[in-house]
């Protein structure tokens, strides 16, 4: 048993002033026309719950515009419980409470988690490697705090060695001290994102199989950023398939220090950091052909679907609590056996929120089961 959303207030979160709602089933259906505020419930329950929002905003942009702090109370109820959860936010600050009393973010991961699924994740299955690391550190991120603090410092030691290299003369004791950081934080980067890569593999595979009535396998390569520099000797060396992710930290630790002493000459020339997991490379394939390459609009869809189930399963795993599943404006996205496929999280008992345009995406027999939540153009709403 997980604990699901039983309402929500927003005041003065993006352009909802003021905003109550109460969710008496598991399936929500939030319909309404173009820039009545839909995504922006969404997102207020993302960042509530998953402590993150998929549109990587700075927490100014949630406050609205004419306010100058804002805030999203849920109640969230199950295992014969009830929690008051609240979310405060001001220009670079927020607070989190639980039943009245401050919580840090890392207290609240977990205890209610969201897999968020809006048409910019469309982009994964196609999209460049950067989009596929995006997704999977975004994931690791709201699962674990260290993953979180590790990608953080990484991002900052790259920022900061990139700068160095574009610099007219630098000392090389410099470079060395940060390559040296890089190498502890990168190696330990690489790690949490293997073993993540791998488990959500396990789990999309599955998903895929199911998806297309095992016509196709879907599998993935995780290559190293030294494996794509060129040398091709070294490509073959350590080529990295999903599922046999056993690489010690040390084993990482050490493959990076070499490679980056290596290419010292070709960063200098480049200006620019090379070698490290920013720029690792990650591929997806159906029967062996490259997914961004080869598969049809169909393909990349369903590639995506078993991703984003897995998301679901690996959160379940984590948290041992099934999370909430937030579909921002999707179905019209997916054709009809997708729609189900998604929807079949109804019957595994997990709280789902649907934006959508118009009703028309959803069954009879599913709207039976929905709160569907009519928003009108700019008014107060009605339920
Ligand atoms: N900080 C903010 N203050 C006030 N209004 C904002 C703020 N941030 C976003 N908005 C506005 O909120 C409105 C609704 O956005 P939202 O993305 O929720 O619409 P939507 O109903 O999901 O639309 P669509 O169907 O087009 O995706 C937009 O017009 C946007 O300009």
């Amino acid at each position: 048993m997980s604990l699901k959303i039983a309402n929500i207030s927003l005041s003065d979160f993006r352009s909802w002033h003021r905003l109550e709602l109460g969710f008496d089933s598991d399936l929500i259906l939030i319909v309404g026309r173009n820039a009545t505020g839909k995504t922006n419930i969404l997102e207020a329950i993302q960042m509530m719950t998953s402590l993150v929002s998929f549109k990587h905003p700075t927490l100014s942009q949630l406050i609205g515009r004419d306010a100058s702090s804002a805030s999203v109370r849920a109640t969230a109820v199950g295992d014969s419980r009830s929690l008051d959860m609240r979310l405060d936010l001001k220009p670079g600050q927020r607070a989190y409470f639980l039943n009245g009393k401050k919580k840090s973010p890392s207290d609240m991961r977990g205890l209610v988690p969201s897999v968020c699924f809006a048409p910019d994740h469309l982009e994964f299955s196609k999209g460049s490697s950067q989009v596929k690391r995006a997704a999977l550190d975004d994931l690791g991120s709201q699962i674990s705090q260290s993953y979180q603090n590790v990608k953080r410092d990484y991002d900052k030691l790259i920022q900061n060695k990139n700068r160095l290299l574009k610099e007219e003369s630098f000392s090389s004791s410099l470079l060395d001290s940060i390559d040296e950081m890089l190498v502890n934080c990168g190696a330990q980067l690489m790690f949490y994102r293997i073993n993540l890569f791998s488990n959500l593999m396990r789990y999309a595979q599955v998903n895929y199989e199911r998806i297309s009535d095992g016509r196709e396998v879907l599998a993935a390569t995780y290559r190293y950023s030294w494996d794509r520099s060129g040398d091709s000797a070294v490509a073959r060396e350590y080529p990295v398939s999903i599922g046999d992710a056993d690489i010690s930290r040390n084993e990482l630790r050490e493959m990076m220090a070499a490679r980056l002493s290596s290419t010292r000459q070709s960063e200098i020339q480049r200006k620019r950091s090379l070698i490290g997991p920013h720029a690792d490379e990650i591929r997806l394939f159906l029967d062996g052909s490259d997914v961004s390459d080869f598969a049809s609009q169909g393909q990349q869809r369903s590639v995506v679907l078993a991703w984003k189930i897995a998301e679901v399963d690996q959160m379940e795993a984590t948290f041992g609590n099934q999370p909430l599943l937030l579909l921002d404006d999707v179905m019209s996205e997916l054709d009809g056996p997708r729609r189900r496929a998604l929807l079949e999280f109804v019957d595994r008992g997990l709280q789902i929120f649907i934006t959508a345009t118009q009703r028309d995406y959803f069954d009879p027999e599913l709207l039976g089961k929905a709160t569907v939540i009519e928003l009108p153009i700019g008014g107060e709403t009605a339920q």
